[in-house]
């Protein structure tokens, strides 16, 4: 089995850089599929199984996809396929937001229910009642959901129940390609939901309002292809930055957009952590001693769900009680059976966790029980006595590139040791794909997802060749 071993006890110092946003990434491909023409290239997309996995979605439905050093190169003149396989959408939650574009492009599409990480119920009610307000005709059965529209979508007004991420987006895109205007009330407000509508824009369309709770969205008849830069990823630059407040470090997180992390940031300083921000990054330095605060995580602007569980980490070091609340999933404390391997004090009752800080942590065997949860152990693991075996790896590689890598070049005792019978595993999977890409004309994106993922090569890149290509017409065209 692959796994990452850490030794505890040495503190970090130097310099990490941040890698692009995976929850900004995945909707800005997706949103690709709107441009009938030109290429669209996409700056620091990062090198992680989840783009992997929505490339091959891409692929599938006729995009054409290129991929070489963190750049995207993308076009799509033509769908192929309104049916985004079961296999992909079933890994990740965030293929289900090729939903949108496609109603908006030709009007149908079949779709499995969305998978991911399994950290609560995550129902896709208010993307469909987006849709349906909009003029489309779901059915759903034998966990697929069909939608049509007879003409091109509407643009409506749209009340979110909930302010959901993926809702926002996957209506910001289909009401983009609409006739009229769409707004979006009790809309999402975090900073890949702006990262997204920029792009939006930037291919043609024109939405106004993106990180405010009301979105404007004037449909346009055509989108074309356009080169952005995607945002650093926060989730992962606070990940870097509590790991070296956990290690009592002095890291400079380069990349890291102090707005962003306002939340983090303020509990860290709260904590007794020094934070310098500056306009390239944020360094982070704390002594040995760390105080217990109480964390709840909001939607945006409030503290973010998928830091609470690396923010956990940090408060078993700290001395006192903290009490965390999680009130964005109802099941995303699977980590803390985890941690209490290790020797942790924490106590669930619902949505609270109470956690004893200031015990010695001791290295133990965890499994990731999610993406963060993986990452929260690692860095539990950094402090603890001892040495700590993490499998679970599948999780941590959707959404970290290189973890272990830019641990140990902060001065971290980490190393991943791969199964001798997972083939892929024989080099990390961005050194494996820059290897070979640099030396074939080959992307970069197949090599890693055939070489790691699936021994297969990535779906789509025969195609052109090997596959009379049937475009798919919209009804109305
Ligand atoms: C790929 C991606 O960007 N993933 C992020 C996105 O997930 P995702 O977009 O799935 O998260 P949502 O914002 O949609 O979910 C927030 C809450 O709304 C609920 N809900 C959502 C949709 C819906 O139709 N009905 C409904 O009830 C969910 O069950 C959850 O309780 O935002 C989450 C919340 O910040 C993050 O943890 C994920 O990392
Ligand atoms: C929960 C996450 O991802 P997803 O929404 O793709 O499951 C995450 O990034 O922490």
């Amino acid at each position: 089995m692959t796994k990452i071993i850490v030794r505890g006890g040495q503190r970090l110092k130097g310099t990490v850089r941040v890698s692009g946003a995976k929850n900004a990434v995945l909707p800005i491909l997706a949103a690709s599929l709107l441009a009938t023409e030109g290429d669209s290239v996409i700056y620091d997309v990062p090198l992680l199984d989840d783009v992997m996995t929505i490339q091959k979605v891409l692929a599938s439905l006729g995009a054409r996809l290129t991929y070489n050093n963190e750049t995207m190169r993308i076009s799509a003149p033509a769908i192929t396929s309104i049916e985004a396989p079961y296999e992909l959408i079933r890994k990740m939650r965030a293929s289900f937001l090729v939903m949108g574009p496609l109603l908006a492009r030709v009007g149908k599409v079949r779709i499995s229910l969305p998978g991911g990480c399994a950290i609560g119920t995550r129902p896709i009610d208010q993307h469909l009642k987006g849709f349906e307000a909009m003029g489309a005709e779901i059915t759903l059965g034998h966990g697929f959901i069909e939608a049509s529209t007879p003409t091109r979508l509407k643009g409506a007004k749209i009340y979110l129940d909930v302010a959901s991420v993926g809702a926002t987006e996957n209506i910001m895109m289909a009401a983009a390609l609409a006739v009229g205007t769409t707004t979006i009330e009790n809309a999402a407000k975090e900073p890949e939901i702006v990262d997204l509508a920029n792009y939006i824009n930037a291919m043609g369309g024109k939405v106004r309002g993106a990180g405010t709770g009301l979105i404007r969205i004037e449909g346009v008849d055509k989108m074309h292809g356009a080169a952005h830069n995607v945002i650093p990823d926060r989730v992962e630059a606070g990940t870097y930055m509590i790991a070296a407040a956990i290690t009592g470090g002095d890291v400079f997180v380069e990349g890291a957009i102090a707005d962003h992390l306002t939340p983090v940031i303020s509990k860290l300083e709260e904590m007794g952590v020094e934070i310098i921000e500056s306009d390239n990054g944020i360094r982070v330095r704390a002594g040995a001693e760390l105080r217990s605060v109480d964390v709840k995580t909001l939607p945006h602007p409030g503290f973010p769900t998928d830091m609470q569980s690396p923010m956990m980490a940090l408060l078993l070091f700290s001395e006192g009680t903290s009490v965390v609340t999680e009130t964005v999933f109802e099941n995303r404390f699977m980590h803390v059976e985890e941690f209490q391997k290790m020797n942790a004090q924490i106590k669930v009752d619902g949505r609270t966790a109470i956690v004893s800080g200031g015990l010695p942590l001791m290295g133990a065997k965890v499994c990731a029980t999610d993406l963060r949860a993986g990452a929260a152990l690692i860095c539990a693991a950094l402090r603890a006595e001892g040495e700590t075996e993490l499998t679970g790896l599948h999780h941590v590689d959707r959404g970290y590139v290189d973890i272990t890598g830019k641990l140990a070049a902060l001065g971290a005792t980490i190393y991943r040791v791969e199964s001798e019978n997972e083939q892929a595993a024989v080099l990390p999977a961005a050194a494996a794909s820059r290897a070979v890409a640099a030396s074939a004309d080959i992307p970069a994106a197949v090599i890693a997802a055939s070489v790691v993922s699936e021994h297969e090569p990535a779906a789509g890149y025969k195609r052109d060749k090997e596959v009379t290509v049937l475009k798919v017409q919209p009804t109305w065209a």
